[in-house]
């Protein structure tokens, strides 16, 4: 990409956009264009047909969507599917329509089955059941990514689709009934901590395995692919190493510095028991995470003290 090519990157103020949105800059690239879901809602075809024809971006980053951990995903089934397949629909399309150059479509890892082997490959999407829990979110997503390679096929477009595994760090949800876990952990342990609170109660049985990357090297990793990848197989982007949730929340306990002991709340779900993404492909196109979960800790951690101490909602 030129230094000055226009690159929209949709969902700017989230997790994933706001830290593409500062890679792009400390990368030099000066042309970057970037609307709150007030002023241009992504659900809306004739607002998003509008923007494009008016705007002419070159470059898509497909970072808005609808967001949440377990329980949201659960609760809010229509929610999930609605607004994901609106958004990633609006923005395909009109991408299209307006011969933009290249887009990159973000999934997610639960688009794989619940019980696919681990590590996760890309080629195990639609190879079995997904899990329940975020079924509708993850059908959106195959969608999304089965729109992207159809584009390509029938008209010689140039979208490519990224499965980043769990994500964490700056402009992270905090709130804890829609959050993901480990947001969640750090604003539970440092709210236990500050109040004395005898326990922090977490979510499931704590068995459960995740994997997690810092926001900062997703981003990395969505310039890198824009720049150096082109095709219709997914790439999954992960470091490569899970971690139960139990140990998780050890391990953020220990950051936070609480003494008190954890409870689990077992009448919440678990979700899929394993999700550890084979990061060969990435890996083999020359690309590899660089933060650790222990940095990435401190860095989020950081992060939450200083934006959002009395700012949580
Ligand atoms: N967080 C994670 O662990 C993972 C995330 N992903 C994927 O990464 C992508 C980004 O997720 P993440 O950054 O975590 O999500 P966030 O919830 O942090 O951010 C989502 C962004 O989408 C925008 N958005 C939502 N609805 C609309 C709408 N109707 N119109 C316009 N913009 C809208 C929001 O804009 P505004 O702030 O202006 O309202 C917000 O900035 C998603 O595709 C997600 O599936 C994949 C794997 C894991
Ligand atoms: C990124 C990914 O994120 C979601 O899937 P998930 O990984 O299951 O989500 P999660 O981060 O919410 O939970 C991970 C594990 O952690 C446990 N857990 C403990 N204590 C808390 C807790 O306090 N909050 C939360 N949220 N979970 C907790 C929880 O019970 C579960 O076992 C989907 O949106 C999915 O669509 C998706 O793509």
């Amino acid at each position: 990409m030129r230094k000055d090519a226009k690159i929209y990157v949709a969902g700017h103020r989230g997790l994933v956009g706001s830290a593409i949105l500062r890679k792009l800059q400390s990368e030099g690239f000066t042309n970057l264009l970037y609307r709150t879901s007030k002023e241009l809602d992504l659900r809306d075809k004739g607002q998003v047909s509008q923007f494009f024809q008016e705007e002419k971006p070159e470059f898509v980053f497909l970072a808005a969507a609808k967001v949440g951990g377990i329980v949201a995903n659960n609760e809010y089934p229509a929610d999930f599917i609605r607004d994901n397949l609106l958004i990633q629909t609006n923005v395909i399309d009109a991408s299209y329509r307006n011969n933009i150059e290249k887009l990159l479509f973000l999934g997610s890892t639960c688009i794989y089955p619940k019980m696919a082997p681990q590590p996760l490959k890309e080629d195990y999407l639609l190879t079995g059941e997904l899990e329940p829990t975020n079924e509708p979110y993850a059908i959106a997503k195959i969608a999304g990514i089965k729109m992207c390679e159809s584009y390509n096929r029938q008209y010689g477009t140039k979208y490519i689709s990224a499965m980043p595994t769990n994500l964490y760090g700056e402009n992270d949800n905090f709130d804890l009934q829609s959050s993901h876990v480990l947001p969640a952990l750090l604003r539970k342990f440092h709210e236990a901590k500050e109040t004395n609170a005898p326990y922090v109660e977490m979510w499931g049985t704590g068995t459960p395995k995740r994997e997690f990357l810092y926001s900062d090297d997703l981003a990395d990793a969505c310039l890198f692919l824009m720049e150096n990848y082109e095709g219709n197989e997914i790439v999954n982007i992960g470091v490569g190493e899970d971690i139960a949730i139990k140990e998780l929340g050890e391990k953020i306990k220990a950051v936070v510095g609480f003494e008190g002991d954890i409870h689990f709340d077992t009448t919440k779900p678990d979700g899929t028991p394993r999700k550890l993404v084979d990061v060969t492909k990435i890996n083999s196109l020359g690309w590899k995470a660089s933060i650790t979960l222990e940095e990435g800790l401190q860095k989020a951690y950081q992060w939450f003290l200083k934006n959002k101490l009395n700012n949580t909602n």
